[in-house]
């Protein structure tokens, strides 16, 4: 196991531990999120969590879930306990950029429900200010997209449509992606609000004051970092 994939695991067992028997558990998506579920499974599996229920933030979470023995429910209007999920761009404020796996939509959907959002990651994702480094994820309509990238662009973003072996990436709403980049963000819930206003945007990946806390793995041990 390479020593990333080590420390992402660490962090997630962090916040696994968290989790008590009778919980309704938000699963998050990506290869960090990958081993909470898994995680979340043996504990199940082992009986030393009961009563347990998940509900997925995309079709792959749902299937490892099944796969590991987390019971699984449909998103409706459950509350969550805890929903724990990785993230692309982690801010001292805990303001994050998520979606670079795509499923930013469901997890902003999910998330807002939660009493607390954990989130999970390695110390390559800490930043000192939001955009530093990860583009924000847009997610949008596939009908009119090139006059909603004109109205992105108006507001300053480049970047450019997501694709996957020469294909747009589709996400599990049957939605493009937009990786817009910003020379510089100064002031994140005007741009998220921007954005949001954008005809033909869905969902930002800007998720600003929703996360709790995060457990992120550093060589020298896992950090705790809790939102002032
Ligand atoms: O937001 C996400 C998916 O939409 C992921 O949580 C984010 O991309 C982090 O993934 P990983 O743990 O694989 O680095």
């Amino acid at each position: 196991m390479a020593d990333l994939e080590a420390l992402k695991k660490e962090a997630a067992l962090r916040a696994v531990a968290l989790v008590e028997s009778g919980m309704c558990v938000g699963l998050g998506t990506g290869s960090t999120a990958k081993y909470a579920i898994e995680e979340l499974g043996r504990k199940i599996s082992s009986g030393e969590l009961t009563g347990i229920i998940g509900v997925a933030t995309s079709n792959a979470s749902e299937q490892l879930a099944r796969e590991v023995g987390v019971p699984v429910e449909e998103f409706d209007c459950q509350q969550f306990d805890v929903a724990i999920d990785g993230a692309d761009e982690i801010a001292p404020n805990l303001d994050l950029i998520k979606g670079l796996g795509g499923a930013l939509t469901r997890e902003k959907l999910l998330e807002l429900r939660a009493h607390r959002l954990v989130i999970i990651a390695d110390h390559t994702k800490l930043v000192k200010r939001i955009g530093e480094k990860a583009p924000i994820p847009v997610e949008i309509v596939r009908f009119g997209v090139a006059s909603t990238l004109e109205r992105l662009r108006d507001l300053g973003a480049g970047g450019e449509l997501r694709s996957r072996g020469g294909e747009h990436f589709v996400t599990d709403n049957g939605n493009l992606i937009f990786d817009a980049r910003f020379a510089r963000i100064d002031d994140a819930s005007a741009l998220a609000r921007d954005l949001k206003l954008t005809a033909g945007v869905v969902e930002t990946g800007l998720f600003l004051g929703m996360a709790e806390r995060a457990f992120v793995a550093t060589p020298e041990g896992v950090r705790e970092l809790t939102r002032a």
